[in-house]
């Protein structure tokens, strides 16, 4: 294995049994200081120890999607030649910021192991980590060797985005910088806020031009945040703002804010008050941001096909105690864990990707956090705000429109549209929408891991 900043020459390509192309990789032991730490396979120095001709064009394209293969991840292999693989369908490639982190420590796992796509979609996992953080990647991207997924066919690593997103179908966006000692937040909100901007800009010019992108971090990472209640911090609706405005290339409808975390939560606490399991519980929306002025919808939402009031006829528990329940279920996770939730944010990320990629079962539907240009309920037009959401299964949504809106949760809405707005302020400097002005309100603003 070599770490190269240079490009597999066009037309070079691996050819070898899996662990005679492995082990040429690791012999060729030149070690080049990175300039974008990338690594790769040495593939010059492949062929040279297989006696293979530099004339391999046949296969430059293959050649060419495996330049920034990781460890075993490098070596050649033919999916139709495979009788297993014969049905399977084209690759997937799917970015994953953040990925030394807790949350993809879970999710990469998942993917890999077919959970979101089935058991017919090949896999490449391209995980972009950083300086810090990169050998914490190498040991990601060792585990994910050592677990042998019949569809994982590759993974690469990077700290670059410019390299890590080429050509990705999907970009999982989860990485974002904690806050160290005695770091001011705006200063953090500045720092990760241009992170998801470049990121943005990464994802216009290299991804797939209908990548679909779910943002996770928030701009402002709350690790250490819950012991300073006085700070005010923009979640990954804002995040997933900046993206899409630094990515004028992709369909801003293509950009998803994580909400799914807080629908899963709620169905959640319904299911306990009525005394049912959880997949009782549908049409759960959550409305406006990953943040503690969220609504989690109870009007709409139904448990065994009724709505939720019929079944849960205390109005006060709902109204109150349900819903700052949910709205506050990460700061209490955080007290208990002593980190912010991973594995359940894991899994409602792998819920929020099938969503998009199998149909909403009838009369469903789903929340996340989508782009309100043209949204039918009046809420204010170019800021991302989580929506029920139905889809065909083929990666697109639309919102859905046979819902009702009564005094109660509109006032809630224009509560968390309001918040929304203040945000929007406070990265325009980020957004190309002028000079960042940040008057949030403290109470109103937390994350749900803040308390
Ligand atoms: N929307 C939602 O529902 C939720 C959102 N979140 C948010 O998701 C984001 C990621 O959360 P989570 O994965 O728990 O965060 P982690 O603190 O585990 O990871 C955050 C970053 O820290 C760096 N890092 C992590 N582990 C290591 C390591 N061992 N060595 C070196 N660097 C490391 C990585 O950054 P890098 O590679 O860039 O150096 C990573 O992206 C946060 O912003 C969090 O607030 C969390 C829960 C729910
Ligand atoms: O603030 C955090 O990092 C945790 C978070 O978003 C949540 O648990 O919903």
């Amino acid at each position: 294995m070599e770490i190269s900043s240079a490009r597999a020459p066009a037309g070079s390509r691996l050819l070898a049994t899996p662990l005679g192309a492995h082990a040429a990789c690791r012999r060729s032991g030149q070690l080049l200081r990175p300039r974008r730490h990338t690594v790769r396979c040495s593939v010059d120095a492949t062929r040279q120890a297989q006696g293979i001709p530099s004339a391999v064009a046949a296969e430059a394209e293959a050649a060419e999607a495996r330049k920034r293969a990781f460890g075993v991840f490098c070596t050649t292999y033919d999916l139709k030649a495979d009788e297993k693989t014969k049905s399977w369908k084209k690759m997937v490639n799917i970015a994953v910021s953040g990925a030394a982190g807790m949350i993809s420590n879970h999710l990469l796992f998942q993917i890999a192991a077919g959970e979101v796509f089935g058991l017919d979609q090949p896999i490449a996992l391209r995980l972009l980590g950083s300086e810090r953080s990169f050998q914490a990647l190498e040991g990601v991207a060792m585990e994910l060797e050592d677990s042998l997924y019949p569809l994982l066919r590759e993974v690469s690593i990077g700290i670059d985005p410019y390299e890590v997103f080429e050509d990705a179908d999907w970009a999982l966006l989860i990485g974002a910088k904690p806050r160290g000692p005695g770091m001011e937040r705006a200063a953090l909100l500045d720092i990760n806020g241009q992170i998801f901007a470049e990121q943005g800009k990464a994802l216009n010019a290299v991804a797939s031009k209908n990548v679909k992108v779910i943002v996770v971090g928030n701009p402002c990472n709350t690790k250490y945040g819950y012991f300073l209640v006085y700070q005010v911090c923009p979640a990954s609706a804002c995040s997933a703002l900046i993206c899409i405005k630094n990515a004028p290339n992709i369909p801003a409808k293509n950009f998803h804010a994580l909400t799914r975390l807080d629908e899963n939560r709620a169905k959640c606490q319904l299911a306990l008050k009525a005394g049912v399991f959880y997949d009782r519980v549908s049409n759960m929306t959550i409305w406006g941001n990953h943040s503690t002025t969220q609504v989690p919808d109870f009007l709409n939402a139904k448990i065994d096909g009724r709505p939720v009031k019929e079944v849960i006829k205390d109005t006060k528990w709902l109204e109150e105690e349900f819903t700052l329940t949910v709205q506050k279920r990460g700061g209490v996770l955080i007290e208990k864990w002593g980190r912010s939730s991973a594995a359940s944010t894991a899994v409602s990320i792998v819920d929020a990707m099938k969503s998009l990629v199998t149909p909403t079962p009838e009369g469903d539907w789903f929340s996340s956090g989508v782009y309100t240009t043209g949204n039918p309920y009046g809420i204010a037009e170019d800021i991302v705000f989580s929506m029920p959401c139905r889809s065909k299964g083929d990666g697109d949504y639309e919102l859905a429109t046979d819902v009702e809106i009564d005094d109660f949760l509109w006032e809630r809405i224009k509560k968390t549209e309001a918040e929304l707005l203040a945000e929007k302020k406070c990265v325009a400097h980020l957004t190309g929408d002028g000079i960042a002005f940040c008057d949030l309100v403290n109470e109103d603003t937390m994350l749900p891991g803040e308390m």
